[in-house]
């Protein structure tokens, strides 16, 4: 038995929870959120996973055997580097704060000496086996784009630049670095750094984030050339209900990252 720490509980936290809740391999005994959201963590957990504690930091009395976070670039300081620095191995879908300076480090530094690993899950994104792999060889280029519809874009710089709601046609809203793409727009661009650590690094990796009115996916395309050859892949994920930025996949890739974890047989 597995028994896992979970930092976050919104749209991903509790789909992930509903897809494992059934599972006797792993058990979830702690969900760590900020202060002002307690009640409602609780109240959420109450029909999925009620035998869990909810508090604002991880108890390190009941030590997780491996902690999630789904929870937002702040994590990572708050809860994931000093877990790693306990020695406890870490899963992380919020990538793109690995482009806040420094951070990648200490973060590598506190699983050093922690004497333990962290894991930066493929999120909403695939191939990540191919592009890491493509890279021992050498990388020329990768260049990707990263579409949403509209509304996803609320919140976001975006909305300050540009009318979203009167969006009629496909609207680049972002052009740069995979580096300025995480920072400025940290709940969309994840998927930007997670390419840029398995490719070409923050700095290299061209980026474009559209706003479509047109479309009800995330749709999330990158083209890596090399010396291995080049591939091109397309991803047309569709977003989960309680939160549009997110697609369903980053879900899905923490359930089988757990279950590789927890079962005997890992694919
Ligand atoms: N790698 C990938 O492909 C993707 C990564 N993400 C990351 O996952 C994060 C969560 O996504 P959703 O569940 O859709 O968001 P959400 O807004 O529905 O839920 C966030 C949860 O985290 C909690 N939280 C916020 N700040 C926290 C902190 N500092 N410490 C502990 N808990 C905190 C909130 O109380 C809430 O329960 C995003 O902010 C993004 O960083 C999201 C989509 C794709
Ligand atoms: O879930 C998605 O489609 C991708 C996403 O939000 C991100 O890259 O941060």
């Amino acid at each position: 038995m597995l028994h896992i720490a979970m930092i976050g509980c919104g749209a991903i936290g509790l789909s992930v929870l509903e897809l494992l809740k059934d599972d006797r391999d792993l058990a979830l005994d702690q969900v760590v959120v900020p202060a002002g959201h307690l009640d409602q963590a609780r109240q959420r957990l109450a029909g999925i996973a009620a035998q869990a504690r909810v508090g604002e930091a991880l108890d390190y009395a009941r030590r997780p055997d491996l902690l999630v976070e789904c929870a937002g670039h702040a994590a990572l300081a708050e809860h994931v580097i000093p877990a790693l620095e306990r020695g406890i191995p870490c899963l992380l879908v919020s990538i793109g704060a690995l482009s806040e300076d420094g951070l990648a480090a200490r973060l590598e530094d506190a699983a050093r000496r922690g004497g333990t690993r962290v894991e930066l899950l493929s999120g909403a994104i695939g191939g990540i086996d191919a592009l890491a792999a493509a890279r021992v060889a050498g990388l020329d280029s990768v260049v990707y784009s990263g579409r949403k519809p509209s509304r996803a874009w609320k919140g976001t710089p975006a909305d300050e630049r540009f009318d979203l709601d009167g969006l009629t046609e496909p609207t680049v809203i972002f052009e740069g670095s995979a580096r300025e793409a995480s920072s400025r727009y940290p709940k969309n661009a994840n998927v930007a750094a997670t390419l840029s650590l398995a490719g070409l690094g923050l700095d290299a990796t061209r980026v474009r984030l559209i706003a479509d009115p047109t479309s009800e996916e995330n749709v999330h395309h990158y083209q890596a050339r090399g010396a291995f050859g080049e591939f091109e892949m397309t991803l047309r994920g569709k977003p989960l209900a309680a939160n549009p930025k997110t697609s369903m996949l980053t879900v899905l890739s923490i359930v089988r990252a757990l279950g590789n974890h927890a079962h005997a047989v890992s694919i």
